[in-house]
């Protein structure tokens, strides 16, 4: 379908039945990442799936030609093929996709059904149709499926819209750009947008991007689930924020990080700040989600043309504020999921329209393997819920209840606009979801730019503010209260003697002193009530001992670490950014941002028994979340080797103590201190473990023999561990040392598993013991009842 998808995208059809349960539209579509999986029971009926208002809507805009309508009408019925995207770190993707490709690719490979063939699993642009009946019943499919219910658990593989990955795809995002996903919740094309500015990821370190990715979300509670999506993928470079798009601030950013083209103005050179443009912005706007019709099918009954009409306002704002936030030369992916020309051409024109400087792209080529049809240069949008479409003369258009902007422009603009650019998505093109895309650039200005290092940006930004005049449309009344551009660039400071910003009368002495303590701060969010952000100086005790701890390299980022808490005091957790998070976070009021989140976590304060048993002093750990990005700053002598047969014991014994290892490990740990080290278990490495209850030695098992089954190492494996006086334990939480577990021994081998095991066989037998009381009693019932009134006897035993 996509030649150019990225290395980790997969697609499987899982699906394919009747229909499956209406969702309520696009927003709330995702779903418990447990129950994603799972096959849904099929209450919408294909002949439900109709609505007059749609087709009389949607063939009056001619959003296709006549014999085109009825293959695109019938594919909307059809189910959607499901397809997911590998999303876990570098180390756990390229495992996974190995996984797929060569384990359960091949084993699904000859799959007969009921006589016939089913196709296995492929990366895209491959497809696999598998009858819901032959998930619940061929044994194969099951397995799989049990398998990505088992990662979509610990969030390593998600359930994505193969359109829905395209927006990314257009960006381009490069490691040092600076990029803005504007409505980015739940986070798939976060995730994408992550992976590319991590595209120098090693399989077991993170790379160090000079870039940035601002996700921001309107709804508080989806910037949660954004953060959880995001810690999947540890980024330095990651910012979260709680926005209204339509109205997101101007960042501030000091003149460190920009370099100023020849012929700059003094006066602007010397301003301490400047605002912050950025080279990439997703604009994947809230819409009617007509295009997902085939997933959510409540929509069936429920679309009308206003649903797009009411959003269009809303809509076109965000695609402006992005404008306004762009550098030149900059990109902006306008999305949606709809199809509804008043929620696409007509945002997209109109915004062209208002703000100069910008143009649509031609991206037709970039994705050959993509079929699209392309933007339609006029519609009528529809007056009111009517089936009948009626379009108005110029002359009337003012007396209806819709905005200029809804209405299409004369077809000359059209074609200067090359509203044809837009690309849409229809789902009988290559059987997905409906989508539409547009690439908007903004123009260089005529002066050649100076070529400039990576983390060093032209003051743009700055030419932009001083001079930067923009036409505002006609925005509905109803649709939202109109915001100006000066409301959010006013917070500008123009005097560089204006003190930066972020006031937390709280800060603790050892951090970096950006606060002007006590000053209200223009623009803050008094109801905002996020922990602050608090940069450690790089030579605060916490940070030394942590360097000493974990034999950390000179070059270790010391100035970048920050911690949250309202007072400062308690260090528990420590978070990493980049240069560019850092400048952000200290010169921008958290609270004015919403700021909910920024870098990583990477290392943790040692709590709980293992430090209370040894009367631990504070001491920290590297957190296996945050080790790919702390793993090059380890000293690598400071890391220890070790075979599978290690990883073996540290996953079936909770603390083994040291005598336990084999060598040549034992040797290595023995004589260590206490403390967090990091282990490496090689590529190509050769191990055993014990089958405890899994599939591949099942017989051996039960007859209580101990079945060894060996395992190769695909890549190369580094854990954290923390080595006790007595025990040395894999600092990892308990589903991801299972999931670990699955993903290198083919079994869950862990004490936990065993355990739970343990527990269902107790469960069992204790239930087998009570069936067999009560058969007893039943017996002795029916024997009563027997002895008593014939007939009446069964009866009493089943009660
Ligand atoms: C289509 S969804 C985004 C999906 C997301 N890009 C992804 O790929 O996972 C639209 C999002 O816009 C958010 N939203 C709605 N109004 C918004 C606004 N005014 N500003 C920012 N986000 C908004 C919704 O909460 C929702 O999460």
């Amino acid at each position: 379908m996509f030649s150019a998808c990225t290395r980790r995208m997969l697609t499987v059809l899982l699906v394919k039945g009747k229909g499956r349960k209406g969702g309520k539209g696009r927003d709330t579509a995702s779903k418990d990442r447990g129950d994603a999986w799972r096959t849904d029971v099929d209450v919408v009926d294909k002949a439900d799936m109709h609505n007059e208002r749609f087709e009389t809507y949607y063939k009056a805009q001619n959003i296709l030609g006549e014999d085109e309508w009825d293959s695109f009408l019938e594919r909307m019925r059809e189910p959607l093929p499901t397809t997911f995207r590998v999303t876990g770190s570098r180390q756990v993707a390229q495992l996974l996709n190995d996984m797929i490709r060569e384990t359960h690719a091949p084993q699904l490979a000859s799959v007969v059904f009921e006589g016939e063939a089913v196709s296995p699993p492929k990366q895209i642009p491959w497809h696999l149709n598998v009858a819901k009946k032959v998930l619940r019943k061929s044994p194969e499919f099951k397995r799989f499926q049990n398998f990505l219910v088992f990662e979509t658990e610990v969030g390593n593989i998600s359930r994505q819209e193969a359109v829905s990955m395209l927006p990314p795809l257009f960006l381009e995002v490069k490691p040092h750009h600076r990029v803005m996903d504007m409505c980015a919740a739940p986070g798939s094309k976060t995730a994408q947008l992550l992976e590319a500015l991590h595209a120098q990821d090693t399989v077991t370190a993170s790379s160090f991007p000079s870039g940035l990715l601002i996700a921001n979300d309107s709804d508080y509670k989806r910037t949660h689930m954004l953060i959880h999506q995001a810690a999947r993928l540890p980024s330095p470079s990651l910012m979260v924020t709680n926005h209204d798009a339509s109205i997101f601030p101007a960042i501030k950013i000091p003149s460190e990080q920009l370099t100023f083209p020849a012929g700059t103005k003094d006066r602007v050179v010397n301003k301490r700040q400047h605002q912050l443009f950025f080279d990439r912005i997703l604009c994947d706007v809230p819409c009617s989600g007509d295009g997902t019709m085939r997933k959510n099918l409540g929509i069936w009954k429920h679309w009308s043309p206003m649903d797009g009409n009411g959003l269009h306002g809303l809509q076109l704002r965000i695609l402006q504020r992005a404008m306004r936030m762009l550098q030149k030369g900059g990109r902006i992916v306008y999305s949606t999921c709809s199809i509804n020309p008043v929620e696409n051409e007509a945002v997209v024109a109109a915004a062209l329209q208002s703000i100069p400087g910008f143009e649509l792209i031609d991206m037709s080529t970039h994705l050959p393997g993509l079929i699209f049809r392309s933007g339609i240069k006029t519609w009528t949008p529809a007056l009111d819920r009517s089936e009948y479409i009626e379009s108005l003369p110029e002359n009337k258009r003012a007396d209806s209840k819709l905005v200029e902007s809804h209405w299409p422009p004369s077809l000359a603009e059209a074609d200067a606009l090359h509203l044809e650019y837009c690309m849409r998505i229809y789902p009988h093109l290559q059987d997905t979801g409906g989508f539409f895309v547009a690439v908007l650039q903004k123009k260089q200005s005529p002066a050649p730019a100076r070529q400039i290092p990576d983390n060093k940006r032209q003051a743009d930004a700055v030419e932009d503010l001083e001079t930067s005049e923009v036409k505002k449309p006609k925005l509905s009344a109803e649709d939202d209260a109109e915001v100006t551009e000066a409301e959010t660039l006013d917070t500008m400071p123009e005097s560089p003697s204006e003190p930066a910003l972020v006031t937390e009368a709280s800060a603790p002495e050892h951090a970096t002193d950006t606060k002007g303590k006590g000053q209200a701060v223009k623009g803050a969010d008094v109801h905002f009530k996020e922990n602050p952000f608090t940069f450690l100086k790089p030579d605060d005790p916490v940070i030394l001992a942590c360097i000493s701890q974990l034999n950390l390299e000179p070059d270790f980022p010391a100035a970048n670490m920050l911690i949250r808490n309202p007072t400062g005091d308690t260090v528990r957790s420590i978070y990493m950014t980049n240069d560019i998070v850092k400048q952000i976070a200290e010169n921008n009021d958290y609270t004015r941002m919403r700021l909910m989140t920024c870098g990583t976590k990477v290392m943790a304060k040692q709590e709980g028994a293992a430090a209370k048993r040894d009367n631990a002093e504070m001491q920290f750990r590297i957190l296996s979340e945050g080790l790919p990005v702390m793993l090059p700053y380890v000293q690598p002598a400071s890391i220890l080797s070790a075979d599978l047969a290690t990883l073996t014991v540290m996953m079936e014994t909770y603390y083994p103590v040291v005598s336990q290892f084999q060598e040549p490990f034992r040797s290595a740990i023995e004589p260590r201190g206490q403390g967090c080290y990091i282990v490496r278990f090689a590529q190509g490495g050769l191990g055993t473990a014990s089958c405890v209850h899994g599939s591949c030695a099942r017989v051996l098992c039960s007859h209580k023999l101990t079945a060894r089954v060996f395992y190769r190492l695909t890549h190369d494996l580094v854990l954290p561990i923390w080595k006790s006086n007595v025990s040395v334990t894999l600092m990892i939480e308990k589903k991801a040392k299972s999931a670990l577990s699955l993903r290198v021994f083919g079994e869950d081998i862990t004490t936990a598993a065993r355990e739970a095991a343990q527990k269902r066989r107790d469960e069992q037998a204790k239930s087998q013991a009570t069936v067999g009381e009560a058969s007893l009693v039943e017996a002795d019932v029916i024997h009563e009842g027997n002895e008593g009134q014939e007939g009446e006897s069964m009866c009493t035993g089943e009660q």
